[in-house]
């Protein structure tokens, strides 16, 4: 249920500006890898790359590779679609469907992947769903009610277990708690260290307390200025990048010396 990604010599383009420029890195299976680095050095844009998603944007596109367990996510015949299937994806701003109620937002990917269910397999996956996205006990007795009625840190949660209802492999999260109180951070943090028993996890974040908290490894980027691509400065076990980073530009960003 978890993959390694490996990414090689990948350069990502929107149209004929190049906003990410030769990342190769290798993202192991079970493991929480943070992005981290200042304000446009291409985070966001590298992870969109990692399901596919990027390409939604017209004229975005990339070259080199990205491997999912070895298969070429960009090869010829790849159906985005299978690959946002396995890659799943949650947002900085919790973004449940209004309208849909808490069990129809979880069902909702699994009914855009046109999987008929019985009405108790269904019950069973919002179930398994919520119970890994640490929001059953919350919510199992409104399960009917508008998932718009739930906290941030509940609608944030509610988009997780609707991620992992469709089974993906790997699970990405741009700065999933920007939005969240304290607590609510503390309990999505928890949650990661929980999914990655099963998921290989990749967090964009802001928060240098964060990605030291939930991440195995971590990978700075930084940008040499504006209209500059971003590039991977250094990419290690997140206890040596915060305690003894091996370019001073890391350090630099770590320890708030930054700008
Ligand atoms: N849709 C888009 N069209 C054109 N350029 C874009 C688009 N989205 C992002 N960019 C540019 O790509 C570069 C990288 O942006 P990206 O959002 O990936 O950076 P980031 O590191 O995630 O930033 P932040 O930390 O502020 O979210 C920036 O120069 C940005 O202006």
């Amino acid at each position: 249920m978890s993959k390694r990604i490996e990414v090689d010599d990948l350069n990502v383009y929107y149209s004929k500006f190049l906003a990410v420029e030769g990342v190769s890195m290798n993202i192991e299976p079970r493991s929480v890898t943070a992005f981290i680095g200042p304000s446009g050095c291409g985070k966001s844009t590298l992870l969109r790359t990692l399901n596919r998603m990027h390409e939604a944007i017209p004229g975005a596109h990339v070259q080199g590779e990205v491997l999912l367990d070895g298969e070429d996510l960009y090869g010829p015949g790849v159906d985005p679609v299978l690959v946002r299937r396995q890659v799943g994806m949650v947002f900085q701003r919790a973004n449940p469907f209004p309208t849909m109620s808490i069990r129809e937002n979880v069902l909702a990917g699994v009914r855009l992947n046109n999987k008929r269910m019985s009405k108790s397999d269904a019950d069973d996956l919002v179930e398994r769903s919520l119970v890994g996205a640490n929001l059953w006990n919350e919510v199992k007795d409104r399960l009917d009610k508008p998932g718009s009625g739930l906290s941030g840190g509940q609608q944030q949660r509610l988009c997780i277990s609707r991620a992992i209802a469709v089974s993906p492999e790997v699970l990405l999260m741009d700065e999933p708690c920007s939005a969240l109180d304290p607590i609510s951070t503390l309990a999505i943090e928890d949650l990661i260290d929980e999914l990655k028993q099963e998921y290989t996890i990749v967090i964009v974040t802001h928060n240098m307390q964060q990605a030291s908290r939930v991440s195995d490894r971590t990978a700075f980027f930084n940008i040499a200025g504006t209209g500059k691509p971003g590039k991977l400065i250094e990419y290690d076990e997140t206890s040596k990048i915060f305690s003894t980073p091996s370019v001073q530009a890391t350090e630099d960003y770590v320890s708030g010396r930054f700008g």
